[in-house]
């Protein structure tokens, strides 16, 4: 096929905006298909060492792409990728819904049976990503899209890491920049969601997303997250002392996940010693009654 270039589109609104891309609403000129378009200014990632980060996020979108699954589809795909003299642009899914987090901003917090539904569906995207070896690292709300059905859509990795079972070729890199064991040590994810493993010994592991994914439940059932603070360093401090309260009438049984999942220890968290599918997070009571293979073929229940 031709090599695209961004006169190949229309682009339209702002959707989102990263501290090294935005993303466009844009329209295929010969489709009139609807994308996401993330542009990237090439000075700006070089300037800020980030070249690393760019190419990571399109190896883990490339490696999401040839891995798909069928019955957990929740993430965005990547379907092209051009330049120009400026810019970087990666063609991706537009999930017409946007972000999670104004759904839970809207409504002020979930019912159970909505925090049930997209709890399992971001647990299975988990379930995937890290069958393939990839931590996201940073998942949060805003990184939680939904399609035009209402189902999950994962995006942004740029901070994800792949697992280096397989001992690749180190890239060359440019003067002063960061190779990706000495990046490492520089990542820190959003605040309110990073695991206390990543501050206290710069380590992460999929176990770093089961934490995430405890911030969320606790955030669509309580309307916000459980460490909140006025500055990160506050919220850091919460977090490696596991400085957190529920609110009066928090759901019992969602109370227990979050407590399961929200252990300072990572080994100890529930799922962290699952072996594939995290079996004893889709079995705790919680999740009672949920099918997790067909998740994507339900109709997901209205937010209100
Ligand atoms: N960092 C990244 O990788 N960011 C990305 C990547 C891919 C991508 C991405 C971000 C997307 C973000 C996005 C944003 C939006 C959006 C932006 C503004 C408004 C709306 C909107 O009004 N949606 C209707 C739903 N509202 C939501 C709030 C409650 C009332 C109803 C959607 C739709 N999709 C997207 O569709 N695809």
């Amino acid at each position: 096929p031709a090599k695209q270039s961004a006169k190949d589109y229309i682009f339209g609104k702002v959707i989102g905006e990263g501290s090294f891309s935005t993303v466009y609403l844009a329209k295929d000129i010969h489709h009139s298909k609807e994308y996401a378009i993330k542009v990237c200014e090439k000075r700006h990632i070089v300037k800020e060492l980030k070249v690393e980060y760019v190419k990571q996020e399109k190896e883990v979108l490339n490696i999401l792409n040839s891995n798909q699954n069928k019955t957990a589809p929740f993430f965005v795909k990547l379907y092209s990728t051009f330049q120009d003299n400026e810019r970087l642009y990666f063609v991706l899914s537009y999930a017409k819904n946007g972000e999670l987090l104004p759904y839970i901003n809207k409504v002020g917090s979930f019912d159970i049976q909505c925090t049930r539904f997209y709890g399992a569906e971001i647990l299975r995207a988990l379930e995937h990503l890290h069958s393939l070896g990839i931590i996201h690292r940073d998942l949060k709300p805003e990184n939680i899209l939904l399609d035009e059905r209402m189902h999950v859509q994962i995006t942004d990795f740029g901070s994800a890491k792949i697992l280096d079972d397989k001992p690749r070729p180190q890239p060359r890199r440019r003067d002063g920049e960061q190779s990706s064991w000495q990046r490492r040590n520089s990542f820190v994810g959003t605040a309110q969601y990073v695991s206390p493993e990543l501050l206290t010994e710069k380590s992460v592991s999929k176990s770093s997303d089961l934490w995430a994914l405890g911030c969320i439940i606790y955030q669509m059932v309580a309307g916000l997250p459980p460490f909140v603070a006025r500055s990160e360093y506050l919220i850091f401090q919460k977090i490696i002392k596991l400085e957190y309260e529920f609110p009066d009438g928090f759901e019992p049984k969602a109370k227990d996940l979050v407590q399961k999942l929200l252990v300072l220890d990572s080994t100890n968290r529930l799922g962290a010693k699952d072996i594939g599918n995290y079996t004893s997070v889709r079995s705790h009571h919680f999740f009672a009654g949920l099918d997790f293979e067909t998740l994507y073929k339900q109709t997901p229940p209205p937010i209100y």
